[in-house]
């Protein structure tokens, strides 16, 4: 299958590199510096106690524009989507958006495609420069439609080494499940400074995650909040050695995706009288550091 992929970040090299090894990829980057290094050096893949160079990847500046794919993922922040509407937007081909968050549900309403799917990504993926990407945790992806057949999409059957896919039957339960555990696990390392896994392991940061998942639980009314929990556990002891991509952000002083992950978490709380809470004292934290630049 040609699939293209937009974003040469952690998550775009990690797709790019995993995919390559049974599918023709061409990643579509920002900048074209980008693009001409990885055209000529392919993708560095850190993974299973080694690094690999991974060539035969084709690489090309956005601004050039989309060559014919069989699919195409989208893997930028939530915030980058409005930029690269007017290069998606009449694209007839399926649509996979791998974004956190919820907000990006009705951006995709613009869309032409007959066929749109949304995946949540529980791997870790770490970007040390423009080619190389360490895969710090083995996960899951989970695939749901938004538009149109799930089983038109052959990436969900398939078996790919090191990179399993699911299908997801409801597309809301699906993001509103990883919203969760990015709302715990997000914030809370990125204000602590720690990997995932130290959530887990320093007692004083684990009883920060254990209240801030009931309060969060309490405000999103989750009815099976045992289950959730352990899934948030597992996806965070899962990606123990990763850094958040909200720490990464404000690491390299970039802007985060605070508002897409607790935006719909906040307006809940205030809607029940519950405004004065831990995940707002988070958010203020976190947009506070992103107006310093990290
Ligand atoms: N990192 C992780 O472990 C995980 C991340 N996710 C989610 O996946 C999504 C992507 O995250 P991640 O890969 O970490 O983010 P990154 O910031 O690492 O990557 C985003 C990429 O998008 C590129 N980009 C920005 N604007 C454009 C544009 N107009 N055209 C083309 N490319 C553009 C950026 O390029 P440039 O930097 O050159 O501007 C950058 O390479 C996010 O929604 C995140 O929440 C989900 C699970 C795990
Ligand atoms: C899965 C997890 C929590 C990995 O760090 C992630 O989604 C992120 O960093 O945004």
């Amino acid at each position: 299958m040609r699939i293209g992929i937009i974003g040469g970040g952690a998550i775009g090299l990690l797709f790019a590199s995993r995919l390559s090894e049974k599918h023709n990829v061409t990643l579509y980057t920002h900048t074209a510096d980008q693009a001409s290094i990885i055209q000529r050096d392919g993708i560095r893949l850190i993974a299973d106690g080694e690094s690999r160079l991974l060539t035969g990847i084709i690489s090309k500046g956005l601004d050039e524009g989309i060559s014919d794919v069989d699919l195409l993922i989208v893997a930028v922040k939530q915030y980058h989507l409005q930029q690269i509407l007017p290069r998606i937007k009449d694209i007839q081909v399926p649509l996979l958006f791998l974004q956190n968050g919820y907000g990006h549900i009705s951006f995709l309403k613009q869309l032409q495609s007959p066929t749109i799917f949304v995946g949540v990504v529980e791997h870790g993926a770490l970007k040390h420069d423009g080619i190389t990407v360490e895969h710090t945790g083995l996960g899951i992806t989970r695939i749901a439609s938004f538009r149109g057949e799930l089983e038109q999409l052959s990436l969900v059957n398939e078996r790919i080494d090191h990179f399993p896919f699911t299908k997801s039957e409801d597309f809301h339960s699906m993001l509103m499940d990883k919203l969760v555990v990015n709302a715990v696990i997000n914030p809370l390392t990125a204000i602590l400074g720690v990997e995932n896994g130290g959530l887990i392991t320093n007692s004083f940061h684990y009883q920060l995650f254990q209240g801030l998942f009931e309060e969060i639980s309490g405000i999103l009314e989750i009815q099976n909040k045992d289950e959730s929990f352990e899934h948030v556990k597992s996806v965070c002891m899962a990606t123990a050695e990763n850094r958040s991509s909200m720490l990464k952000d404000l690491e390299n002083g970039r802007k985060t995706e605070i508002d897409a992950i607790l935006g719909h978490i906040l307006s809940e709380a205030k809607n029940k009288g519950k405004s004065d809470c831990l995940t707002s004292s988070l958010y203020k934290m976190v947009k506070g550091k992103e107006s310093q630049g990290g």
